[in-house]
């Protein structure tokens, strides 16, 4: 994958996790956007914190870098509480959870991202202590196996995931709260960036600024992201502030498109339009053409391309619309 397709992917690179702390909000008050989600858990947090009760078990799913683990600290920070940090594959087998769950203070927080990545055994575990906070292992080998009920503080699992869709449902159900991330709104992403520019010293143009959250693909971690590249131009030509022509200028160099799309979005729609007519084509023959994987395809690119109309779903397979030719600079074939 080259450098351009992963400026846009969303996800994070090992370069950007300490940067990321100190762009991350700390409270619910500092966290920009997703107001539903927001308000919404101000009231279950709220209500816990009376009854002095853990909150209940927190399901975050969307796309990559719209926020899910800032949230999960941020809601660690309004509970008062601690967190404990993990990932779906880094859990191996049913004790490395009872470690982490034994090391938890009651009401503290388990985070778990990626959590449709858990093995099964792991999984099968975790439904009793999420339900009634045990679990029962069994240790020793042979003659000398036993089984070991082992009780837990209460706690709150908060899992996070990018696939949805790929949980199990007794998984699922367990969560008594289910939150989906949306994609930014311009305006959030203009304060996200605003905010930003702050926290890295560096000043940028209101226009250039409108600019840059109009072509980060809804996303805050794309927008910090082009932020840096496009400071990066700035600096290079001398400039006081960032101006909009730099940020235009930096912003085709790294082939971003005035909708914000990538080389990889372009790649996918010219591929339906050129090879398939426009559709409707298979997820997966379409993953084949292009060279990305189903997964990858499913949960980064095609959630943006769907919600700003570029494709449809079908039945048989995606459609490119009218909007797609547009943008590739195609006469439109089709009447939706
Ligand atoms: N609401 C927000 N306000 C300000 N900055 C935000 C907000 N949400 C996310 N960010 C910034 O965007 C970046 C990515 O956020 P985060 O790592 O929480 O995303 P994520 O959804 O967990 O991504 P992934 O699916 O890849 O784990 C962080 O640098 C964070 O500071
Ligand atoms: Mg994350």
């Amino acid at each position: 994958m080259s450098d351009e397709e992963r400026l846009m992917d969303g996800q994070s690179n090992d370069d950007e996790e300490n940067t990321e702390l100190s762009l991350r909000p700390q409270f619910l008050n500092q966290y920009i956007g997703q107001d539903k989600v927001k308000s919404e858990m101000k009231v279950y947090i709220q209500a816990a914190k009376q009854r002095d009760e853990a909150l209940d078990h927190v399901l975050l799913y969307g796309p990559p870098g719209l926020g899910k683990t800032t949230l999960a600290f941020v809601i660690t920070n309004e509970m008062q509480v601690h967190l404990k940090s993990t990932s779906g594959p880094a859990i191996e087998k049913a004790g490395d959870l009872v470690a982490l769950l034994s090391e938890l203070d009651p009401g503290d927080v388990l985070f778990i991202d990626e959590i449709h990545r858990l093995a099964k055994p792991v999984e099968e575990v975790l439904y009793s202590a999420m339900e009634d906070y045990y679990i029962d292992i069994v240790v020793g080998e042979g003659q000398t196996t036993h089984a070991v009920h082992v009780p837990l503080p209460p706690f709150t699992l908060i899992g996070a995931t990018t696939r949805a869709g790929q949980l199990s449902a007794p998984l699922r159900d367990r969560f008594g709260i289910v939150e989906h991330m949306q994609y930014y709104e311009i305006a959030d992403l203009e304060k996200i960036i605003l905010r930003s520019s702050e926290v890295f010293n560096t000043q940028i143009n209101e226009d250039a600024a409108l600019e840059l959250a109009r072509r980060s693909r809804g996303t805050p971690r794309i927008a910090n992201r082009l932020l840096k590249r496009v400071r990066d131009f700035a600096e290079v030509k001398g400039e006081n502030s960032i101006s909009l022509t730099t940020t235009q200028h930096a912003l085709t160099q790294l082939e971003v498109d005035n909708e914000g799309l990538d080389q990889t979005d372009r790649k996918l729609l010219a591929t339906m339009i050129e090879s398939y007519s426009g559709g409707p084509v298979g997820i997966k023959t379409l993953a084949a053409n292009i060279g990305e994987d189903t997964d990858t395809i499913e949960s980064v690119y095609e959630p943006y391309l769907l919600q700003k109309g570029f494709i449809i779903r079908t039945p048989r397979g995606r459609v490119a619309t009218d909007k797609a030719y547009l943008q590739l600079g195609l006469p439109p074939k089709n009447s939706n």
